[in-house]
């Protein structure tokens, strides 16, 4: 390392190197600084290295001729160091200005003006040690446009989840104004007081639907305009501070006004392949139902392993706020219901139904349930179609059947939800009736008027979703079975169609009779499609 100092004469910013002694070290050139050794010279400097000439000269003359002139060399002395000393100030001041474009001070201006920091090359050679701190401000820079551009990432995501509830909004708003509109636009004056009874009759309906449950409770006598209710406050309030199942519960303690739903409202529950995904559609289509997110969360199946005691904290939040969309029910001032719906709970009533009493005492309960021949071939069906494990990998189309449709029956889940939620809150519709042309719009009329909400909407007809025919691109050819065989599979499925025809006349969900003997109708339209005998074959669809 070099060692250095200032001449004196030389001025501030000029440093010069100590000679070696000797004649060739005297006329050796001096090495050449560096721009950037220079400059930290110019701004290294100190007191010590500063005083004028010819002051040191006067010193070393007063010196030899000591005493004589020491009171004069000393006057002199003291004369020249307050003349060094105010240089040094002078130099001093100088230095508190930056010496080059990107000194510490320029740093400071460069980062509020958002500007580079200086060239590494210039920080490097610096005696001062600023590159550190330049480093230190590039990072503090960095972590800054990171915050900055995550800030912007988080907005744009909150702009794109507000983008979206707003769109759901002015769905709603815009099923709200057809609603009004029907009711207000009738070309005829009986076409209007038509509509006017049917949103009457609605209101009428949801109110009953509402002072039915036993939470909380409906109190006309709280109601104040412009004021959210009790409940309404404390969902608020579960969804701010802590979106747990607990709170939602909590909260249905709490008084609400006339119309409001309890949040979730209802649960279609299964059974798969009974067009639970056209029902889903057509009520998610209702003005008095807030769009769900998607049809099967699966979330108490899969998040929580059918006990919702097991829920995982963080999912409860997802849940809640992101598949049942608690903001957006909020919004809507909880005068619209939420609902999902996933088609593994109803056959795992054993595991689930207590539990979800727990979680929802109020919740009401939609299944669908399919002749369960038919829904266990078109469950097969999807299971070979996607290449899920399916019982023909071990066993032929009859042994599989003959296994399993014992394993599928209905009333032991049913029983089990019976058990656990009063049979008011529980709704089965039989897919065979309300996929007729003739009984579709009295099913589905049924089912709306059991959650409350006006039977007559959505004006839409059921629709065909998620049907075999159109995943294959074309109808599926039936599967083959002999006479003898699908009539032993008759007797084997009879006892519990037989079983829930008769929970469904003792609990008022429709015509006990009725029920068996569609699927009867259902056996029998099988049979006739077969060849004769006993070995005659048939193809089942
Ligand atoms: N409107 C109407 N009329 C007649 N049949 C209908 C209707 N809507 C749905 N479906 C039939 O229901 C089967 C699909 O039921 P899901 O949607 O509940 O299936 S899933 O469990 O959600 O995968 C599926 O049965 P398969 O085609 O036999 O597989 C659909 O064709």
């Amino acid at each position: 390392m070099l060692a250095r100092q200032l001449s004196l004469t030389d001025g501030l910013a000029t440093p010069r190197y100590r000679r070696p002694a000797g004649a060739a070290a005297a006329q050796a050139p001096a090495p050449p600084l560096s721009r950037a050794a220079s400059l930290a010279a110019a701004v290294t400097i100190t007191a010590t290295a500063v005083g004028p000439k010819d002051a040191r000269r006067a010193a070393q003359r007063a010196s030899r001729k000591l005493p004589l002139i020491a009171f004069v060399a000393g006057a002199l002395l003291l004369l020249l160091v307050l003349l060094g000393s105010s240089r040094w100030r002078l130099g001093a001041a100088s230095d508190q200005q930056p010496a080059w474009p990107g000194g510490e001070g320029s740093v400071r201006r460069h980062r509020k003006l958002d500007q580079p920091p200086p060239q590494p090359a210039v920080v490097q050679g610096m005696s001062l040690d600023v590159a550190p701190i330049v480093q230190q401000q590039a990072e503090e820079q960095g972590a800054q446009q990171a915050e900055e551009q995550g800030a912007q990432q988080a907005q744009q995501v909150e702009e794109q989840g507000v983008h979206q509830a707003q769109q759901a909004e002015q769905q709603g708003a815009q099923q709200d104004e057809q609603a009004a509109g029907t009711a207000g636009d009738g070309s005829s004056a009986g076409e209007g007081a038509a509509a006017a009874t049917a949103a009457a009759t609605a209101a009428a309906t949801t109110a009953v639907a509402a002072e039915e449950w036993a939470e909380g409770g409906v109190d006309d006598s709280i109601w104040k305009e412009g004021v959210p209710s009790p409940y309404q406050a404390a969902l608020q309030r579960c969804m701010e501070l802590e979106p747990t199942l607990a709170c939602l519960k909590e909260a249905a303690q709490q008084k609400r006004y006339r119309g409001q739903f309890l949040f979730p409202h209802f649960f279609i529950v299964g059974w798969q392949k009974c067009a639970t995904t056209s029902l889903f559609h057509n009520l998610k289509d209702h003005p008095g139902i807030v769009i769900p997110v998607e049809k099967e969360p699966e979330y108490f199946s899969d998040d929580c392993g059918y006990d919702p005691a097991a829920c995982p904290p963080d999912s409860q939040r997802e849940y809640i706020q992101e598949t049942l969309f608690l903001p957006r029910v909020l919004r809507n001032g909880l005068y619209r219901a939420m609902f999902e719906g996933s088609t593994h709970y109803g056959r795992e009533g054993a595991k689930l139904a207590h539990g979800l009493r727990q979680t929802f005492p109020w919740l009401k309960l939609v299944a669908s349930l399919r002749e369960p021949i038919s829904r266990f071939l078109s469950m097969l069906g999807h299971n070979v179609d996607k290449d899920n494990y399916n019982c023909l990998v071990k066993h032929d189309l009859f042994d599989c059947l003959l296994k399993e449709l014992p394993l599928n029956n209905y009333t032991s889940p049913v029983a089990t939800w019976l058990d656990a939620f009063p049979p008011q809150q529980l709704k089965l519709v039989q897919y065979e009736s309300l996929t007729s042309p003739e009984r579709e719009a009295e099913n589905l009329r049924a089912v709306k008027s059991f959650l409350g909400l006006n039977p007559d909407e959505p004006r839409s007809q059921l629709p065909q979703s998620n049907t075999r025919a159109a995943r294959l691109g074309q109808e599926p050819e039936g599967w083959k079975l002999l006479r003898w065989q699908y009539e032993r599979l008759v007797e084997v499925v009879r006892p519990d169609a037989a079983s829930i025809a008769s929970l469904v006349q003792q609990h008022g969900w429709g015509d006990g009779a009725q029920w068996l003997a569609n699927w009867e109708a259902v056996w029998q339209a099988n049979l006739d499609g077969c060849g004769p005998g006993p070995e005659g074959e048939c193809l089942i669809s």
